[in-house]
């Protein structure tokens, strides 16, 4: 009997950990990538503890070389094992992987037990050992998801499986400094421990990797292979050819080039903060439990800023808010090397991590943008999208190797230093604390060349950047109009018009269904009739006997109903980031109270935009049709306004037709004698070209940190 998947996990994850054999692999891979931070961690401290007798210089070449070990191998050879492991069978590969992977982390110790002198180079060995043969499990593990999960839910258990591999890095920092706080008794109880936390940890992870290979070699992969590469693009292969290939596809405006600048910033921050952190908190007197809480501090603040960021003052702009964290995050890094306190440090820290988050979050979400101008058609579109984010992600993880083995190595150079200050006072300026301050003061510059990039020319600039900041800070839409200018929001606007039986409400429903089957949430709304004062409004309206109404009265009780519409219902979805799909607004009052009924259209303009606060749509879809044509599809008794003339329905649809003429970038005419099916692809065309970072599924494979922002959409 299968159990049930873990509550609290969102529906559609829910779904996919519904399923046995995801759901055991799914654990069994968030243990092993538990082990594999408490290894990373562990691996650092053992550097530093077993150079503590040699040169200063030492301990940090040490850090530097079990980054790299742990970092490079998957960015160099990944291609060449992705190959290799498509010819073998991938549930014994993985098993094998697991096993060999445990025995290698759990000889570090043991080794460091029997051969003190040899325990260095061991730990180099059988780590760069283990990152080989992880070489080989990641295809193989990356080919497996496939094979346990029904297409349309691959997506989803792809983010699992991401969000398993870095969302247990914070929790395995934490777990670190807690076996650190207890390391005295940890060591009274097993007087072989040499390390107690640090051993522990390899012991820990070595028992995840023999758990992991049982889980493994019971579950029910079948052994043929369905081609490897292209059921799961392997993400580490393509890292060097999408960073040399990449620029063209984010670099050609400004907004490219500054979210490029400012991720990878963003990423050689956090970078620094790691590299140096082991050494920097013995300095600060922490040892382990304050490299664990470091370590935390830096992947908690990552997590909390892309969870929050986009819930972050809402009515602020994004393109802002991106360049705003960065500076901060800069600061917070920049002051981490000057102050001499393990609190203080790791709030700092946080704060790094936290404007990190959110600068890649925001960041992440605009490049969708950013690449899709680049692009002359719509499936161009999704082509430079993928290409952008996996150039990102690529530049990220070499920014991220070299800023991280770096930063040990200049703090190594730079040296510890006693400055005086008076006669009395003295400074420790450390060699790390040196690293985290000059890394803070280049990234500040690099932050505000980003944030100079990507406002340069963004065209919904609202007020200056404080003013604005302010006014989002006091909870007010700073772009709220007050005056002629319109109202811009978070969400879409989308208006479906066109006269009667045009296929409107269908095509409201069938746009309405695959918006929301992509993610986003959707309101699906018509006028007149969608508030409780609104169908009212409807009733008599529409209402055949009621042929006393004036067309003045009609029209001001149609801006009534759109009044309403829009306070009570269309503005806060779209405040919320919802896409708004409304059947008729103001168009239908132009066209049908305008030219229908003869009534000066510059005047319904005037009652309208007041009734509406000035909320115009993104866009109109037109669904042009002849009245005869369009009035012939309707069953049912004619109201009162489908119940006009055909001249009185041919001056509708001519007023239509001028007002999309007028203002083509905003319009869609389509053809609405056509298919269904035509009419609705040609919609969704032209919709997809409008929306925010559609983010295809293809990136998220090769972004591990998207997961993230879509479960928070
Ligand atoms: N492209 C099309 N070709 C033929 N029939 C269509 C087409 N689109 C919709 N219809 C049909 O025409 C009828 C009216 O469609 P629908 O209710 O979507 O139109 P509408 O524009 O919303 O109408 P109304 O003006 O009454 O609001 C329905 O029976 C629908 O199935
Ligand atoms: C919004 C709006 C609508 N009308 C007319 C157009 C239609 O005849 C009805 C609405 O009913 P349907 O279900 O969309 O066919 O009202 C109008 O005259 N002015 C308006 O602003």
């Amino acid at each position: 009997m299968s159990r049930s998947a873990p509550l609290g996990a969102p529906s559609e994850a829910r779904n996919v950990l519904a399923i046995t054999s995801f759901r055991r692999l799914w654990i069994s891979l968030s243990l092993s990538s538990l082990g594999d931070w408490l290894s990373l961690l562990a691996l650092m401290s053992l550097a530093v503890i077993f150079t503590a007798d040699a040169a200063p210089l030492a301990g940090h070449l040490a850090v530097a070389a079990v980054v790299a070990i742990k970092l490079a191998p998957s960015i160099l050879f990944s291609p060449l094992a992705g190959a290799l492991a498509e010819k073998l069978d991938r549930r014994w590969t993985m098993v094998g992987a697991d096993v060999v992977r445990g025995l290698l982390y759990v000889s570090i110790p043991v080794v460091g037990l029997l051969w003190p002198a040899f325990a260095l180079q061991w730990l180099f060995i059988a780590s760069l050992l283990a990152e080989v043969v992880a070489l080989l499990w990641t295809p193989a593990k990356d080919s497996t998801v496939p094979s346990l999960v029904p297409r349309r839910q691959l997506a989803e258990a792809n983010r699992l499986t991401l969000l398993a591999a870095y969302m247990t890095a914070p929790v395995a920092a934490l777990l670190f400094a807690a076996l650190a706080s207890i390391s005295n008794i940890l060591g009274a109880l097993v007087p072989s421990l040499a390390n107690p936390e640090a051993d522990i940890a390899l012991y820990l992870n070595g028992l995840t990797f023999f758990v992991a290979a049982i889980v493994v070699a019971t579950l029910p992969i079948p052994k043929h292979n369905p081609g490897l590469s292209a059921a799961s693009p392997n993400r580490d292969g393509a890292v060097l050819s999408s960073v040399l290939t990449g620029p063209r596809h984010v670099g050609a405006t400004a907004l490219g080039r500054g979210l490029v600048v400012g991720l990878l910033t963003a990423v050689a921050a956090g970078a620094a903060v790691i590299g140096v952190g082991r050494a920097h908190v013995e300095a600060l007197g922490a040892g382990n439990g304050g490299f664990g809480v470091l370590f935390a501090a830096v992947f908690g603040g990552v997590a909390l800023g892309m969870v929050s960021g986009p819930r972050l003052l809402k009515k602020f702009s994004r393109r802002r808010l991106f360049g705003l964290v960065l500076v901060l995050a800069s600061i917070a890094l920049l002051f981490t090397g000057l102050v001499w306190d393990m609190v203080l440090s790791a709030v700092l820290v946080l704060v790094l991590g936290f404007g990190s988050g959110v600068a890649a979050g925001t960041g992440l979400r605009l490049l969708g943008t950013a690449a899709a101008s680049t692009a002359g058609t719509t499936s161009e579109e999704s082509v430079h999208r993928e290409r952008a984010f996996a150039f990102v992600h690529g530049a990220a993880r070499l920014t991220f190797l070299v800023a991280a083995v770096l930063a040990p190595v200049l703090a190594g150079l730079a040296g510890d230093h006693t400055v005086p200050i008076g006669a009395q006072l003295e400074y420790d300026l450390w060699g790390t604390g040196i690293v985290l301050t000059a890394v803070g003061l280049v990234a500040l510059v690099l932050s505000a060349v980003a944030h100079r990039l990507v406002n340069r020319d963004d065209p919904e600039a609202g007020p200056g950047l404080l003013p604005e900041l302010f006014a989002a800070l006091r909870g007010i839409d700073p772009n709220a109009d007050d005056g002629d200018g319109e109202v811009r929001t978070p969400g879409a606007f989308v208006v479906v018009e066109g006269g009667e039986g045009a296929g409107k409400s269908t095509q409201v429903r069938e746009l309405t269904v695959w918006l929301r089957d992509q993610g986003f949430e959707v309101v699906g709304t018509r006028q007149p009739g969608a508030t409780k004062l609104g169908m009212r409004l409807r009733g008599i309206l529409l209402d055949r006997e009621n042929s006393h109404i004036t067309p003045r009265a009609e029209a001001m009780l149609y801006a009534a109903d759109k009044a309403d519409h829009v306070e009570q219902e269309i503005l806060p979805a779209l405040r919320r980031g919802a896409v708004v799909i409304s059947d008729r607004y103001v168009d239908s009052t132009l066209a049908y109270q305008g030219a229908g009924r003869e009534l000066e259209i510059d005047d319904l303009r005037e009652v309208n935009r007041w009734a509406t606060q000035n909320l115009v749509p993104d866009l109109t879809v037109l669904l042009d049709v002849r009245p005869q044509d369009g009035l012939g599809r309707l069953g049912g008794p004619a109201d009162r306004i489908e119940s006009e003339s055909v001249d009185f329905h041919e001056r509708v649809r001519r007023e239509f037709r001028t007002l999309a003429d007028a203002d083509p970038d905003r319009y869609l005419v389509v053809d609405a004698s056509e298919p269904r099916e035509k009419i609705t692809r040609q919609i969704q065309k032209r919709v997809r070209s409008l929306l925010p970072d559609p983010v295809p599924s293809s990136s998220e494979a090769v972004t591990g940190m998207i997961p993230i922002i879509r479960d928070e959409d």
